[in-house]
């Protein structure tokens, strides 16, 4: 680098390994993953990373450099990736679900408490009855908890509202969330996505028709600025096809982008939808079909894997391993929520999809970030450490990135960084 052109807002240096995930293959089976060692990373004034290189030119850059300044980091050592990307979570709400996975526990099955009208109206009811402050106050915790585990980047979704006021209560709260230096968690990217289609809220119990159109007429065109994507929960105990299929056409015609929760407890043809609609993801797919994956793959659709779920409702893990031989490019996420999966802790989702889905270390690496990005259509701006993007950043407090999915059931997360 010439003498002039050094224009640092910081320089990461002393980086034991830095496994950039630049080269992780978008589909199929597991590459080699990119891993620099004694590496160091130089970020522009801008925040995006212009150079990576060996740790050892920086000592000659900065001796020839007309920067008076520069912020130096010191990774000490340590392995650094990108930050985590959790491309669906469900953690704006009120309460706790404890009796519930009691009762799982002796028996009850998780349709069989929505069937029941508890489960997502559980929680529906403690957020609606939560005020402003308590939601935001809760989120905020639950944030500095997520960066903890190492996560830069989280879609939120709201879903226990399900009217217009507290529907948009929570968007306002997770759109406050972004990026916000005055919280203590600052610097955390959240994408918002509208889940209405969440439940049938018990007022339009006998007219779901109803509920249908306050989604498609009303709801919809009120947050279109307030959330990127809209999802909807295609399921039997749920909504059908075809009400999902008017649900997000409008919300497609609107400028939102699509999520769709898939083929979780039955196959209910919400991937084939997906694929349909040209969805950004299909998630969950325990009982999507091979011809449903097939058109997913098609589509471009990514497949987001919970395995979060299948830990707390013990049902069959589906297998990545499947996924990813049908060329689907798999991401993980946590689907943070207080029913199915009450875990913010990505390193958690790698190592069970590892022990228990059939993925490779560099498979689980490339789906916590990488994929996570691609599942948020913002596969350009972060999930790898490349020239370009923004510098967002796991700093682990370990020496070899091996120890990932190997040492568990604890954090192995130091700090994260985000320039
Ligand atoms: N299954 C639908 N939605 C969530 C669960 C939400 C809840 O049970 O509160 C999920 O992704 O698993
Ligand atoms: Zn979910």
């Amino acid at each position: 680098m010439e003498k002039q052109q050094l224009q640092a807002r910081a320089i990461v240096r002393n980086i034991g390994q830095l496994v950039s995930i630049a080269q992780a293959p978008i589909v199929g089976a597991s590459g080699s993953l990119q891993v620099y060692t004694n590496a160091a990373i130089i970020v522009d004034n801008e925040g995006a990373i212009s150079w990576i290189g060996p740790d050892h030119e920086i000592d000659e850059l900065l001796a020839c450099s007309e920067q008076q300044t520069v912020n130096i980091v010191d990774a000490y050592g340590c392995v650094v990736t990108p930050g985590f990307v959790d491309s669906h979570t469900h953690l704006v709400f009120a309460g706790d679900r404890a009796e519930e996975f009691h009762l799982r526990r002796q028996g009850m099955s998780y349709g069989e408490l929505l069937r029941q009208g508890r489960g997502i109206l559980t929680t529906m009811n403690a957020t609606r009855n939560a005020s402003q402050e308590v939601l935001l106050d809760l989120a905020v915790e639950r944030l500095a908890s997520v960066r903890a585990h190492g996560t830069t980047t989280v879609e939120i979704k709201t879903g226990y509202g399900l009217n217009m006021e507290v529907e948009e209560r929570c968007l306002q709260i997770i759109n406050s969330l972004n990026c916000n230096p005055s919280l203590p968690h600052e610097h955390i990217r959240v994408v918002p996505t509208f889940l209405g289609a969440h439940s049938v809220p018990p007022e339009y119990r006998t007219q779901r028709a109803a509920y249908v159109e306050l989604v498609v007429e009303e709801m919809l065109p009120a947050f279109a600025e307030m959330a990127r994507f809209c999802d909807v929960y295609c399921e039997n105990e749920a909504f059908s096809v075809e009400e999902c299929r008017r649900i997000l056409t409008r919300a497609r015609d609107l400028g939102y982008q699509l999520k769709v929760h898939a083929d979780q407890l039955n196959p209910s043809g919400g991937s084939r939808l997906a694929a349909e609609l040209g969805a950004v993801s299909a998630d969950h797919l325990d009982h999507a079909s091979d011809a449903d994956l097939d058109a997913m793959r098609e589509a471009g659709v990514i497949a987001t894997l919970l395995p979060g779920c299948s830990y707390t409702l013990r049902s069959p893990y589906p297998s990545a391993r499947r996924l990813l031989d049908h060329g689907l490019t798999v991401a993980l996420a946590t689907d943070y929520n207080p029913g199915t999966s009450y875990s913010e802790n990505m390193q958690m989702m790698l190592g069970l999809a590892m022990s228990a889905m059939g993925m490779s270390l560099e498979e689980a690496l490339t789906a916590t970030t990488i994929n996570g990005a691609r599942a948020l259509a913002l596969q350009d701006q972060i999930g790898s450490i490349e020239v370009g993007k923004r510098c967002e950043l796991a700093l682990w407090s370990i020496h070899d990135y091996h120890e990932i999915g190997y040492h568990f059931g604890v954090n192995l997360i130091q700090s994260i960084l985000v320039l």
